[in-house]
């Protein structure tokens, strides 16, 4: 509770801010999911409930569950897949002249690394358009990572945070269907739902209603 803390508070949450980790943001992520959770309750709600109710029960989600639950996995890897908040990754700069495909380009250009066209690679996934966890399952039904699969980028400069936000994803994700029910506002027909995308550096969803109905 000291000077030194304060400071160093104030230190970790302006620079969280500055890359783009401010609480909006966050926010953001926080309703992004949710917005696919509405894709996967339309069509694999079943399926997800079965499984946790299964493996987990109305025990505490772990980390350590994760192994036990190859169809949430795969959901939940669809579901960044599909999702592509940051597509154009970082700025990079050329820290030498180099030749890429044929193209030459320049030591000190700024390159934009396009996650989306690998994530949407129509060479690499069956359904790159669809929402489709089948991407990440074998044919008995275990779940594989692919290499396409890169919504962190690659490479030195690959996201540092992706063990953290892995995880998060995993025990938020987890948890609330563990105890939520999701389903559009009374009234609304799910395919009235506007599923358009917000644009910009990240992608996030258009605002909507969303019913949180407690099944615990
Ligand atoms: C689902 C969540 C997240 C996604 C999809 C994501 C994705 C990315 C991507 C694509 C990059 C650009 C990598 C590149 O330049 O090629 C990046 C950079 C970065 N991310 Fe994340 N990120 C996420 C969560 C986080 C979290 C939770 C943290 C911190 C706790 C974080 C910290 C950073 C930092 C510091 C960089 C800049 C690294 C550098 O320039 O060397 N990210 N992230």
């Amino acid at each position: 509770n000291d000077d030194c803390w304060k400071e160093m508070r104030r230190f970790a949450l302006t620079k969280m801010r500055d890359f783009g980790m401010g609480k909006k943001v966050i926010e953001d992520k926080i309703i992004e999911e949710s917005h696919y959770l509405m894709e996967v309750f339309k069509k694999f709600k079943d399926q997800v409930r079965e499984e946790l109710n299964r493996v987990i029960g109305s025990r505490q989600v772990q980390v350590v569950f994760r192994k036990n639950l190859p169809f949430t996995d795969a959901v939940i890897h669809e579901t960044q897949r599909l999702a592509n908040i940051v597509p154009m990754a970082l700025p990079h700069k050329m820290s030498q002249d180099v030749t890429f495909q044929g193209h030459f380009i320049k030591k000190g250009t700024t390159v934009y690394p396009l996650l989306t066209s690998v994530l949407y690679d129509e060479t690499e996934w069956e359904r790159p358009h669809s929402f489709y966890p089948a991407h990440f399952l074998d044919k008995d039904g275990k779940f594989f990572k692919r290499d396409a699969f890169m919504p962190f980028s690659a490479g030195r400069r690959v996201c540092p945070g992706e063990g953290l936000a892995r995880m998060e994803l995993f025990i938020f994700f987890t948890t609330l269907l563990q105890h939520f029910r999701f389903t559009p506002p009374l009234g609304d027909s799910e395919n009235e739902l506007d599923l358009t995308p917000r644009v910009c550096l990240t992608v996030s969803p258009s605002p909507h209603k969303l019913c949180a109905v407690s099944c615990m």
